[in-house]
């Protein structure tokens, strides 16, 4: 795709998850004028113009001046959103949804017939290139939308195209992963506190840790079982916190978790059904 056929692209919402495509977007090469936001609020309009050049526009702006319509307002939030939308949105528009548990049904039962759809879950890991985002396309979502939606992303990480019914399960997996491995690295910093550690000495040990880690997992190949193997010395040290990981149910604990996140997922989606 050259410069001139990028899509200008509109963040309804630049909260956290807007923000982070945002500054993501800039950082994979896209220029501020092919971007613009909306926002309630006018302090933190002028907070996110100031800080990264691109302007604040209303939602019938937002739909009149980008082909790429990105919702990322709180589920909970998308019914006022919708109701601005709807007379403003045309079928040259692409709306594109980054809301938990929100279906496509929604929004093509609101917006105008023929209004292109592609519910999308990403990660805040945007802002750095390395996003995970799942996207599925609604009725009216064509192999070329689904191309464009994969390039926009791709400039923040990888994509995946997923059955739209398998969404609620992304949203539980890598759409809060991120925040199980920020908790996860959060207590085994503790840890260190614990055995008397510096804490900025515990920092940089547990997160270059995870660095490594991450990155074995994503260049080797090697299943996680075997790098974990590797790890773990016959009646070493490893094999004990093992087994009081096992011990305190942490397999389990995570398997719970995830399906909790899913089932809210689930639940969201369905405060807006008919
Ligand atoms: N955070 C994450 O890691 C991820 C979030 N998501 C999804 O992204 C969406 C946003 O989440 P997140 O960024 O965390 O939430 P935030 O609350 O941080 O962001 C939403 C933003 O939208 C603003 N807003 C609400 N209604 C409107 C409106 N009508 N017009 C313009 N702006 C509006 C909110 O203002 P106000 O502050 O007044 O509420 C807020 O700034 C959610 O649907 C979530 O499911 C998906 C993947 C990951
Ligand atoms: O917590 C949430 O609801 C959002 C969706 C996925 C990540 N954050």
């Amino acid at each position: 795709m050259t410069n001139a056929d990028k899509p200008t692209i509109a963040v309804l919402g630049a909260g956290k998850i807007g923000e982070a495509l945002l500054s993501g977007l800039l950082a994979g090469g896209r220029r501020p004028d092919e971007l613009m936001f909306t926002e309630r609020h006018g302090e933190r309009a002028s907070e996110l113009t100031n800080r990264y050049g691109i302007r604040a526009v209303d939602v019938a702006t937002a739909a009149k001046d980008a082909r790429v319509l990105v919702v990322a307002v709180k589920p909970q939030d998308i019914e006022p959103l919708l109701d601005e939308l709807a007379p403003a949105v045309g079928g040259d528009s692409l709306v594109v949804s980054l809301c938990a548990g929100l279906p496509t049904s929604l929004y093509e039962r609101r917006l105008p017939d023929g209004v292109p759809v592609v519910r999308v879950m990403p990660n805040t890991p945007m802002v750095v290139g390395e996003a995970m985002s799942a996207i599925s396309p609604g009725r009216f979502a064509t192999a070329d939308h689904l191309a464009v939606v994969e390039e926009l992303l791709g400039v923040v990480g990888l994509v995946v195209r997923v059955p739209e019914s398998q969404q609620d399960a992304v949203t539980a997996l890598s759409g809060s992963g991120p925040a199980y491995f920020f908790f996860l690295v959060e207590a085994m910093i503790d840890a260190g506190i614990l055995l008397g550690l510096p804490r900025a000495v515990s920092e940089k040990l547990i997160i270059q840790s995870a660095v490594g880690a991450a990155t074995m997992l994503a260049r080797t190949g090697e299943h996680p079982v075997t790098l974990r193997e590797a790890v773990t010395s016959p009646a070493g040290t490893t094999i004990m916190a093992i087994r009081e990981l096992e011990n305190h149910g942490v397999r389990a604990a995570l398997l719970a978790a995830i399906e909790a996140a899913h089932d809210r997922s689930q639940e969201l989606g369905r405060q807006h059904e008919d």
